[in-house]
């Protein structure tokens, strides 16, 4: 899977057009844990006997038609979290990102890849390599193994792998409850562009409004891209001056959350607290029962039709209950009718 994109970029001094989307954390679309070995040629079981599920590529192009058609989101983030970016290997994220970018010609806006990892050598050859494949742009995390603990550190790491893709606009992707990596944002941006000259924004996947808002504040001078990664608080980043949003759920509420953008644009701030309520009762509904990338994958097969596989280990995949459960939420919320339903759906289930 991918991370979709509510992007909304307001307009310049040259007067060029505000516009929204969402932008979806790409599912990295994958086949069933035993893909079968006509599939693309190569069995699923490896050496050692273990299956651990291989990427099907084949359904990207189709995701990518979804996205646009069925949920508006045009911006894609592709190997990020919702993608499993981290549990991949670098020759498959090189692959994915390619036929992301491939198949998303002339059809998506913007293709950003995650190019993070624990090795600043494999960092840099992922930023290379999105520049040559013609990427719109990077992301890296912070590396969350030997860590770095002070905001220099961080930046250093950074720096030089933005400076293998120089002429790639960089984006920051603060996600510490995953990289437990704390430095905060607002600290990190100061005076980042002197070090980073392609720095273009911050990906803020935390919770912490203080720190976001200072993020915003302190750099409205800059023409910072600021894209908002917690769903279910889009509205309140919103208020803060979010110029876009990056999450998981776009990829199936895409709609509902350019929804919200536009009432937000519009200034009608009671119809997109509406949305944004909406929104959370059903986050606030699979969070209860356990919400996270493998959860998402059965959700947006079951709402696409397009089988998202199951998610790689350690990641376990989603149970039937937890599926059929999204789902009674979903119709009850009128968010999915029984005709939306697409036939891979049962594939969530299973
Ligand atoms: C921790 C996590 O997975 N956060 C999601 C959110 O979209 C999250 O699923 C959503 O807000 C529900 O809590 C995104 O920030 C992740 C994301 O953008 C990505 O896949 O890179």
């Amino acid at each position: 899977s991918a991370a979709a994109f509510a992007a909304r970029r307001s307009g310049g001094a040259d007067g060029a057009e505000a516009w929204w989307g969402a932008w979806p954390a790409t599912a990295r679309a994958r086949t069933d844990e035993r893909r079968r070995p006509d599939d693309l040629g190569v069995p699923v079981e490896g050496r050692w006997g273990l299956t651990c599920g291989e990427i099907n590529f084949s359904v990207i192009g189709q995701y990518v038609d979804y996205l646009v058609k069925e949920q508006g989101v045009k911006n894609i983030f592709v190997n990020g979290t919702t993608g499993e970016g981290l549990s991949l290997s670098i020759s498959e994220r090189r692959q994915v990102a390619e036929e992301w970018v491939t198949k998303g010609k002339d059809k998506l806006d913007q293709v950003v890849i995650h190019v993070g990892a624990l090795s600043l050598k494999e960092s840099q050859e992922l930023a290379q390599h999105a520049a040559e494949i013609g990427a719109d742009g990077i992301a890296v995390i912070a590396p969350f193994f030997l860590k770095p603990w002070t905001k220099d550190i961080l930046i250093n790491f950074l720096k030089e792998v933005a400076a293998a893709a120089p002429a790639l606009p960089f984006y920051y992707y603060h996600i510490p409850a995953l990289t437990g990596v704390k430095i905060r944002a607002e600290e990190l941006l100061d005076g980042i562009q002197d070090k980073i000259p392609t720095f273009q924004g911050l990906k803020f996947s935390d919770t912490d409004l203080l720190d976001f808002g200072q993020c915003v504040d302190q750099n409205r001078q800059q023409q910072f891209a600021f894209l908002f990664g917690v769903d279910e608080q889009l509205l309140s980043a919103l208020v803060m001056g979010a110029t876009g949003a990056v999450g998981s759920t776009y990829n199936y509420l895409g709609k509902k959350t350019n929804q919200m953008l536009e009432a937000f644009e519009r200034k009608d701030l009671s119809l997109a607290l509406n949305y944004q309520f909406c929104i959370q009762r059903f986050i606030n509904f699979v969070v209860k029962l356990g919400f996270g990338v493998s959860q998402t994958k059965a959700i947006m097969t079951l709402v696409s039709g397009i089988p998202m596989g199951p998610p790689r280990l350690p990641l376990q995949k989603a149970s039937r209950e937890f599926t059929d459960s999204a789902e009674a939420k979903l119709k009850s919320l009128d968010f999915l009718s029984f005709t939306d339903l697409k036939d891979g759906s049962l594939e969530a289930s299973s």
